[in-house]
């Protein structure tokens, strides 16, 4: 990543704040788990169809959770038979659609079995289990136990008389227990995997680790190993599949893993100030832009680059700095913790005109920004071959008022 600066003209090629994704990249990470029969790829961390048609390239599925997903899936090309509508909910919209184009889904609440058995009987299904345990980087994005809306309750009585009475074709059992899971927690998937298998005791032909992969956002963090981790589940995939006595695809579905590490947030400084004794450098991006700081006291490298030199500020001097956006929320600060207190950040000094860059932000970044405070969608950017490319434009006043005319 670093690199990329030395053929970026920051200050006149790209004006505003802007994401930057290596498509490299996320080559590499979809290669480390090409053991996987299927790594089907979440796309709600980084939903971008440029972004989506180059990862169809390397024989990704993909993961739809909402109606303007399935679209994107669609658009960039993803056959409809590699595309799964998951969700624990449906809408009129979408049903019509996956009953028209007869997409496969992953069911997460009994009332949308019987609204899809309804509709459409003998749709092909799999069924999302909540285990009764999950783990996430921060309780927001935990989704399996008792506090989570996600899944039908692993031991739910009427869950298998009910696909019986549709004629459902039951394809996969599905189990996702959170986003940014440690190994340890990962690894327990697995047992409830088998436990579900015993428990329902039918013919399925696929099974789903789901996502959850967390990356090193700080040096300190674990790196999952993902041999390892392929493993265990293989060997769990062989024993379902002696019990069974047939074949059975073992499917992952990554978000974060694929695309946080490809990516970059470009910001400029605009004002320094002292607020009493503390620092505040103040950029032109939000937590409309980048709010995963806000929302979960997520923590994001951030590099400097000096205005006039260009290349990463990698003086040792720090000062501690508070870093905020522009919003007109006081919570509109990029060092924070979960809780919400302001945390102190050593960073070198900086003066107006001078770059913050945000490391890891190619998962969810961009996919969650909004136009709060009327501010625009600032642009995305990808390096591929060699090229720098525009993907997605810089959002203008008529966009922003269209729907409103
Ligand atoms: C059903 C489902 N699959 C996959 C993912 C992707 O998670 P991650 O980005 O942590 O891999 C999520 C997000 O938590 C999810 O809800
Ligand atoms: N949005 C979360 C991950 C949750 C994924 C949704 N299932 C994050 O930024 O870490």
């Amino acid at each position: 990543m670093y690199n990329f600066f030395k053929n970026i003209n920051l200050n006149k090629k790209y004006s505003g704040p802007f994401w930057l994704y290596n498509f490299n990249i996320i080559k590499k990470k979809i290669l480390k788990l090409k053991k996987f029969d299927i790594i089907r790829f979440a796309q709600k961390s980084c939903s971008n169809i440029n972004i989506l048609k180059l990862i169809k390239k390397y024989n990704v599925q993909i993961d739809s959770v909402s109606y303007g997903e399935l679209n994107r899936a669609i658009n960039s090309g993803f056959n409809r038979k590699n595309i799964i509508f998951t969700s624990d909910i449906i809408d009129y919209d979408t049903l019509k659609k996956i009953v028209k184009l007869k997409i496969t889904v992953n069911i997460g609440s009994i009332d949308m079995l019987h609204q899809l058995g309804k509709i459409s009987p003998k749709h092909k299904i799999w069924i999302r289990i909540n285990p009764g345990f999950g783990h996430g980087h921060n309780e927001k994005t935990n989704t399996g136990g008792e506090n989570s809306k996600h899944g039908i309750w692993y031991n739910d009585k009427s869950l298998y008389g009910i696909i019986k009475k549709y004629n459902f074709k039951l394809c996969g059992i599905h189990i996702h227990i959170g986003s940014g899971v440690d190994y340890k927690h990962l690894k327990n998937v697995c047992y409830a995997m088998m436990n579900q298998i015993l428990y329902i005791n039918k013919s399925i032909k696929s099974i789903s680790a789901g996502g959850g992969l967390s990356i090193p956002y700080k040096k300190k963090d674990r790196i999952i190993n993902i041999k390892n981790y392929f493993n265990l589940w293989n060997n769990i995939r062989n024993k379902i599949s002696n019990y069974l006595g047939k074949k059975i695809t073992l499917e992952i579905e990554p978000g974060r893993f694929l695309t946080a590490e490809s990516g970059i947030l470009v910001t400029q400084v605009k004002s320094v100030k002292f607020i009493k004794n503390k620092y505040f450098v103040l950029i032109d991006a939000g937590f409309n832009d980048l709010l995963r700081p806000v929302m979960y006291g997520s923590y994001h490298k951030i590099s400097v680059i000096k205005k006039k030199i260009s290349y990463i500020n990698k003086s040792t001097f720090r000062v501690p700095t508070i870093v905020g956006g522009p919003l007109c929320e006081s919570g509109d600060i990029f060092t924070q913790n979960s809780n919400g207190k302001i945390k102190i950040r050593f960073l070198p000094k900086v003066s107006p005109g001078d770059y913050l860059i945000f490391h890891n932000t190619g998962a969810y970044g961009s996919s969650m920004s909004s136009n709060y405070n009327s501010r625009l969608l600032i642009p995305e950017i990808l390096f591929y071959k060699n090229k720098f490319k525009i993907i997605r434009k810089k959002q203008n006043i008529k966009d922003l008022l269209k729907l409103e005319n």
